[in-house]
């Protein structure tokens, strides 16, 4: 009986495929299940056949329906593995099958692919101009040391008429996986024999022979990073059910070198745009420090209960489930890690009072002291100054610096200030409560006392924490080497924390990188979306300088995002809900679609216009609502983080983007109302840097004043 497999080049594109044409996949998969290699050959409805002038002999195609096939490679050697590589509309397979070709890398033993004719057609052209360029892209690498890493004569050939990085680039789809590897890390300044220890002896098989073997189902067997083989059919099923992470086994160069460095002299920040992989460079950096060291606990902190839920879950899958070494990783937000800190060692502990009952309670103090300054002044005093230093009298806050606060107050006026912070904490504690930057503080002190508890911590989603949450992850770790890895990304800054990290005695300086490429949305997406951020300046991760998108890019390619304006809500939801089943219609599934909006009211409204139409709606609070089925709708807090096929933002009007009651009136502060701006505007880029393939912004009545205009045609 034949055996299935799967390349990862399959699965890219498996899941856009509409739903008649995966049926018609699993139908054919099936087939090479049942029947024998003869009874395949004969199969009618299967229709086996090779491709006319293919580069490569062992080509064939299969019928999915009537006009689309399937590429597969098909055993010439009496081997029984058959390779299921490509799904195509039928004129594109025949051209796809006939210009690859596919062969084991001399190195690594595993099976990859060139566009052979591409490659041909271009490296003369190439070679032209390298003639006279100052200076080529490999020149300091041998043939001789290039041809151990792998790479044959075809590719040598190519490579010997690079000028540059973008040139590779330009490359990057016409060349054979684990050779593009090769020679992307050793553009990135890794060593030849960091490449061969990081690349070729992690792929190649402890026992390949000295001379490589050719056999095409002992070539499939070394290439497991990419290939998938299915033996029955349940294992059919779940291949095609779940999707290849290809995270888990292909970094960039740019993310290995971050989360695989053997050793960091103290605390390291990774910074870059949205889905540049921070999070999958930050997954990589735990399973590293836990191969490094046999006994060592690792702190992973995220900002929501539903990020940390996520992480869990991509960690198990990266670690392959070892029970072991998942036991010595605590996975948790900075609050509930602080939470549990305080109920270990205090007999009492105060629950955090919410933002809205905090704010009620301000009132109250003002009232109470007929105080000149109103509840929201006082309440964001408190949480940037008082909080924010960790001031405990009122001497300190006297002579605090008040950084990024317009209103200069003299001695008298902060006195009047601190008897309300009195009040304050007095009626706190009276009703029992305290502040999640309470609890911190608290935790932090008691870390400090009783020693850290973690040999690394590891920090995600970095660019939200008040500096109360960096104090508590200061001392869950001893200061050292790989004491704390960063990464975060300014430019989602949602939450108006401000802090320089230096003085919290977390210091980066020399150990800052950052990512580039977007894994995540099309380049048009992005272009769109970094738009919104155009006009204005975010403060760098650390809090020292400023931050941004340069060189920020995507590798996809896809439709524009449309802009849509509409007469009314109704309109608005109505034409969402339009949206919403043209990409069900087009296979994105409901649970890979997410709708946002500012307020939950909104979402209500889509929600229910949604189901009334037959559509499954989640709605994502706090956790992430696996498994379900439906179309994800979230506020745009809660898709911090996420990711979808598609997203609609929904309600981008004036008066809710930015949302006029959350920002303070500049006469209030000035400098405050700016920050609030500058939190709304980046909650919009957030929102719209969810989406992978498909992004449409919606607004009724006067489009927010984020949205640039023109907007697109
Ligand atoms: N090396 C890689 N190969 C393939 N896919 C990758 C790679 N790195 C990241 N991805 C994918 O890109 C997407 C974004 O990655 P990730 O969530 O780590 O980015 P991020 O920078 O943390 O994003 P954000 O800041 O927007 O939350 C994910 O779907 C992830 O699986």
């Amino acid at each position: 009986m034949p055996r299935l497999a799967f390349t990862h080049t399959f699965w890219d594109g498996f899941d856009s495929l509409e739903k008649p044409i995966r049926a018609g996949v699993r139908k054919a998969m099936v087939k090479f299940q049942a029947l024998t290699v003869a009874e395949l050959n004969a199969d009618k409805g299967l229709h086996l056949e090779s491709v006319e002038k293919a580069r490569d002999p062992r080509m064939r195609t299969i019928r999915i329906t009537d006009f689309w096939r399937g590429v597969v490679l098909a055993p010439d050697d009496g081997s029984d593995v058959f390779l299921l590589v490509n799904v195509l509309p039928h004129d594109d397979a025949y051209t796809w099958a006939a210009k690859r070709l596919y062969s084991a890398n001399t190195a690594t033993r595993a099976l990859e692919v060139r566009n052979a004719v591409a490659l041909d057609q271009l490296t003369p052209l190439y070679e032209e101009t390298a003639r006279t360029a100052p200076k080529l892209l490999f020149s300091k690498v041998s043939d001789g040391t290039l041809r151990e890493l792998g790479i044959d004569d075809q590719v040598l050939r190519a490579v010997r008429s690079l000028a540059d990085r973008a040139q590779l680039e330009a490359f990057a789809t016409l060349l054979p996986e684990d050779q593009l590897e090769v020679l992307q890390h050793l553009a990135e300044g890794f060593s030849p024999e960091e490449v061969y220890r990081d690349i070729v002896a992690e792929r190649r098989p402890v026992d390949a022979p000295a001379e490589p073997v050719e056999d095409l189902a002992t070539v499939i067997a070394n290439t497991s990073a990419r290939i998938r083989l299915v033996t029955g059919p349940q294992e059919l099923e779940e291949a095609l059910a779940k999707p290849f992470a290809a995270w888990r086994v292909f970094l960039h160069p740019s993310q290995r070198r971050v989360a695989y460095r053997i050793s960091y002299g103290g605390p390291v920040q990774v910074t870059g745009g949205p889905g540049t992989g921070k999070t999958v460079a930050a997954l990589h950096r735990v399973k590293y420090l836990l191969g490094r060291e046999d006994d060592s606990r690792i702190l992973l902190t995220t900002f929501t209960n539903a990020l940390a839920a996520g992480l869990r879950e991509s960690l198990a899958l990266l670690l392959d489930d070892d029970e072991e070494l998942l036991k010595r990783v605590d996975v948790t937000t900075v609050d509930a890690f602080a939470n549990s800190v305080v109920r270990e060692h205090d007999a009492h502990t105060p629950a955090p009072a919410g933002d809205r009952e905090q704010l009620r309670l301000w009132g109250t103090v003002v009232k109470r002291l007929g105080s000149p300054f109103n509840e929201q002044f006082l309440a964001q005093e408190y949480r940037h100054i008082v909080l924010g230093q960790n001031l405990t009298d009122l001497d300190s806050y006297l002579t605090a610096s008040r950084r990024g606060r317009a209103k200069a107050l003299g001695s008298g006026r902060r006195t009047l200030v601190w008897q309300a912070v009195e009040l304050f904490e007095r009626l706190l504690r009276e009703r029992g409560e305290t502040t999640y930057p309470g609890i911190c503080i608290r935790a932090a002190d008691l870390l400090r006392e009783h020693g850290p508890s973690y040999r690394h911590v590891v920090v995600d989603e970095a660019q939200d924490l008040h500096p109360a949450q960096w104090r508590v992850l200061r001392a869950a770790v001893a200061t050292g080497p790989d004491d704390l890895f960063l990464t975060g990304d300014p430019h989602q800054r949602i939450y108006d924390s401000r802090v320089t990290l230096g003085s919290l005695g977390v210091q980066t300086v020399g150990r800052s990188f950052r990512l580039r490429v977007n894994y995540r949305s099309t380049e048009e997406i992005l272009t769109w979306s970094a738009r919104l951020l155009a006009p204005v300046t975010v403060d760098a991760l650390d809090g020292e300088g400023t931050d941004s998108l340069a060189g920020y890019r995507s590798l996809l390619h896809g439709r524009r995002p449309e802009a849509v304006g509409c007469a009314s809500q109704q309109d608005e939801v109505s034409a969402l809900v339009e949206w919403v089943q043209q990409q069900i219609e087009n296979g994105i599934s409901p649970d890979e679609i997410g709708v946002c909006s500012r307020f939950n009211l909104t979402l209500d409204k889509a929600g229910d216009w949604l189901m009334a139409a037959g559509i499954p709606v989640v709605r994502i609070k706090g956790q992430i609502a696996g498994g379900k089925n439906g179309v994800r709708l979230a506020t745009m807090h809660a898709m911090k983080g996420l990711e979808f096929r598609a997203v609609a933002v929904l309600g981008v009007s004036a008066g809710a983007v930015p949302f006029t009651r959350e920002v303070t009136p500049a006469e209030v502060d000035r400098l405050q109302h700016e920050a609030d701006l500058l939190r709304e505007r980046c909650l919009l880029f957030v929102a719209c840097t969810r989406a992978r393939e498909a992004l449409r912004v919606s607004w009724s009545g006067k489009a927010s004043e984020f949205v640039p205009v023109p907007t697109l045609e």
